[in-house]
């Protein structure tokens, strides 16, 4: 599928569960999973309608009641940094613009394929599940794949209410056409690996929302960090904005008083309020986003103790000494983590989805569990931007204004040196 093939209102979603247009199912990982979820509950067990007389072609799951799964009670606002509830069961969603999905963008187990998949995920559709589409019905053939034990979801950081965490290993992120985009390339780029399976916009309440995803799914109680990448965390078109319209926020002034009352200058003062951009640059310097490319946002450990407290870890020492408490002095879990992201290295190094993006604000997201089981992803796409042909990034060179470099594998470079540092005192 190419990119001019992509209708942006409505996408050419890939990866969905699908039953396609002409009734053959392709089926997906995710849509044998949730319905063999459906199917464990021996209740009510849903119904697929595939809905082809409208265009665009939708799916939508009817009678859905499934024992031991609340669908949709969740509230709307997670809290960052602490476990989810579940509900907002895919049942529940509009999944919209079928009728195009083609298999070349579907997300397989991509993300995950470094690890052996308890699911199987097979090539089979669901079993005991009637689908009907307008002109005929059928019964599809049986699954035999155990469902999966829900995690719960955690969000260590990022703004409030962005997020539902779905059942069936699926998280909705609320829609913004940028990172839609980018998700969607990711998925047609050798960086598809490193990122969460996208899986197309499905509405709720009347809200668009990105489906992905959730990196958790495969852990036990994982520890969890994010680290934002970059030596830049606003965009150039920011800074431009900033100039032809500034307007100062009163909240950027309030965050930066309680970290630093001195930090606002004096006309700051006057006007109790700060740019978006001055505030990003001050935490920009505060941290290690300057001096190192790279800063913690937040760390939750396996025993759910969350620190989000980074704004100040600037040093290399202070950021050292904060990997090493995640890792807790496990040598297996730093290996994992270098091997993953020397990987990540070698791959970004040749991509042409990274070559010709700014990537501003972008997070690696850091997972492992007691097991040993460790994973590193990219995430969080919201401001990341094609560069106008032919210019295009090394992700190393300083950034002047103009040259569009965020400083993303510089701060990589320096993220697997500090990792590389702390393993000779791991035990
Ligand atoms: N695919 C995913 N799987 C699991 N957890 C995720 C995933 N995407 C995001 N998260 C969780 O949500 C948090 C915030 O994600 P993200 O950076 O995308 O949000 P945001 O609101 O865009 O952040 P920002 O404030 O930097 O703009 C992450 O730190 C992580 O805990
Ligand atoms: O971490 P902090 O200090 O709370 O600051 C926020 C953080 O820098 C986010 O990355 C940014 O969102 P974007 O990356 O999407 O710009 C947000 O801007 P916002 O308030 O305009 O959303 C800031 O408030």
């Amino acid at each position: 599928m190419s990119m001019g093939d992509m209708n942006h209102s409505y996408p050419n979603v890939s990866g969905v569960p699908v039953w396609s247009a002409n009734g053959k199912a392709d089926s997906t990982k995710h849509a044998a999973d949730f319905l063999s979820h459906c199917e464990n509950a021996h209740e009510n067990v849903p119904q697929l309608v595939v809905k082809c007389n409208t265009s665009p072609c939708r799916i939508e799951l009817e009678s859905i009641r499934v024992s031991g799964i609340s669908v949709g009670s969740h509230p709307d606002e997670d809290s960052i940094c602490s476990d989810s509830g579940f509900g907002g069961s895919p049942a529940s969603l509009l999944l919209r613009k079928l009728s195009n999905a083609s298999s070349s963008g579907l997300s397989p187990a991509s993300s995950f394929e470094e690890y052996e998949d308890d699911r199987g995920f097979p090539d089979e559709v669901p079993r005991g599940v009637t689908w009907k589409k307008p002109g005929s019905t059928g019964t599809l053939p049986p699954l035999s794949v155990p469902p999966k034990k829900p995690q719960p979801w955690v969000q260590v950081v990022g703004h409030a209410g962005s997020f539902h965490a779905g059942d069936y290993g699926m998280l909705l992120k609320r829609y913004t056409e940028g990172e839609q985009q980018c998700l969607q390339r990711l998925m047609e780029d050798s960086l598809r690996p490193f990122v969460p399976g996208y899986h197309g916009v499905v509405q709720r309440a009347e809200q668009d929302y990105n489906m992905m995803d959730d990196l958790l799914t495969h852990f036990n109680s994982p520890a969890i960090m994010d680290c934002k990448i970059g030596t830049r965390t606003y965009l150039e078109e920011e800074l431009t904005k900033a100039r032809e319209r500034p307007q100062p926020r009163q909240d950027m002034y309030e965050k930066m008083v309680d970290v630093d009352p001195e930090a606002p200058t004096t006309e700051e003062q006057a006007l109790q309020a700060v740019l978006k951009t001055r505030y990003m640059q001050w935490r920009e310097t505060l941290s290690s986003t300057t001096t190192l490319g790279f800063r913690i946002e937040g760390i939750k450990k396996a025993d759910g103790v969350c620190n989000t407290n980074f704004k100040r870890t600037k040093s290399r020492e202070a950021v050292k000494q904060a990997l090493q408490d995640y890792v807790d002095c496990n040598a297996l879990i730093v290996k994992g983590y270098l091997r993953r992201l020397k990987e990540l290295r070698l791959v970004l190094e040749t991509s042409d989805f990274f070559r010709t993006h700014e990537v501003v604000g972008s997070s690696l997201l850091f997972v492992h569990d007691s097991t040993g089981k460790t994973g590193v992803w990219m995430i969080d796409f919201g401001k990341t931007v094609p560069l106008p042909p032919p210019l295009t990034l090394d992700h190393r060179t300083p950034w002047e204004e103009g040259n569009r470099e965020d400083g993303y594998l510089w701060g990589l470079d320096n993220l697997i040196d500090i990792l590389t540092d702390i393993l000779p005192y791991q035990t």
